[in-house]
Order: C-alpha cells, then structure tokens, then sequence
C-alpha cells in the first residue's frame, strides 16, 4: 500500500518512509456520532494543539494493541475492536511519523484525562484550534464520508 506524504516541513526524501516513527490514533465516535479530540499535553512537541488520542508503538505490538495500551494510559478507556481506517506519513521538522488511524465504537470505563489534557466530543466542523497539522487530514475524511452517506 502506498500513502501520500503530507509535508509539514520539506527536507526529508519520501525514500526515508521506512525510518518513520509508527503510531497508532484511535477515532472514537460515540452514539451520537461525535469524535473525541483532546489536547496535546503541556511538554510535548505542538503541546496545546487538538489530535486524536493515540501514541507510538512498542516494539514487537500492533497498532490494535498500541492503541489499546495508549488509550488506558492517556485517557482511561478500554478499546474495542479498532481496525485501522486510514494510514498517513506526516514529515514534520521533529521526525517522519506514519499515523494509523483507527475508528473505534465500543469502549468501557469512565473518560479520564491522565495526562493533563483536555478533551472535547466534537462534530464538523470542529470548533476547536488549533488542530495539529497531522489530524486535519482526518477532519477531511470525515467530512467526506459525511457528504457520500
Ligand atoms: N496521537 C496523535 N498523534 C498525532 C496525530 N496527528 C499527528 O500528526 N500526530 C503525531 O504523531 C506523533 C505521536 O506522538 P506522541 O507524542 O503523541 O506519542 P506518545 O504519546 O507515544 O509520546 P511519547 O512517548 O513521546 O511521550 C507526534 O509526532 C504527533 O505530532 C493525532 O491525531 N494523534
């Protein structure tokens, strides 16, 4: 499969694709059909921007299981199945990521933020800013399947 390369600071070759940092981004849309956005937390690279939760891989786990583990530790919710939807490479001036992103319907246990963050159900188009480069991607995917239904 091949993804697009959204250049978010020019410089690196799409050749260096397979040095790209893996991370697993859960989309969780509730019975209303809103998305949980929360913010990055204070100290890290584009702190305060909006994402969907989510986080790197470890070694030898899957995005599923990433997204699992990330998602108990930031914000306290227990996934269910959390097929990947789309992947995206993201060259940022801090590193090339490779964002899986994966909706997810069913979880268990009560929303906590863990990390200092905070966090929004949202609905297009978002009312939130400023939204993390490599997330508006996704708001576009969103809309689109919005458009089509
Ligand atoms: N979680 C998340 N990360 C995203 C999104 N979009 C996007 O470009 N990213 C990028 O993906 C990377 C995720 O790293 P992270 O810092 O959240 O991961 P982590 O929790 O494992 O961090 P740490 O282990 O460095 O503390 C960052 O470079 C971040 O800028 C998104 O929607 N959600």
């Amino acid at each position: 499969m091949t993804a697009d390369v959204l250049v978010v600071d020019g410089g690196r070759e799409a050749a260096a694709a397979n040095s790209a940092t893996e991370v697993a981004v859960g989309v969780l849309i509730d019975g209303e059909g809103r998305f949980l956005l929360t913010s990055r937390p204070p100290g890290k690279v584009y702190a305060g921007y909006w994402e969907f939760p989510g986080g790197k891989l470890e070694a030898g786990e899957t995005v599923e299981q990433a997204l699992r583990r990330e998602l108990q530790e930031e914000i306290g919710l227990t996934i269910g199945s959390a097929p990947v939807w789309r992947t995206q490479l993201v060259d940022y001036p801090h590193g090339l990521v490779r964002l899986h992103f994966c909706k997810v319907h069913e979880w268990s246990g009560e929303l906590q933020m863990h990390e200092g963050q905070d966090s929004r159900w949202e609905r297009l188009p978002v009312q939130c800013e400023p939204v993390l480069p490599g997330t508006v991607p996704v708001l576009r995917w969103l809309q689109e399947e919005a458009d089509a239904a």
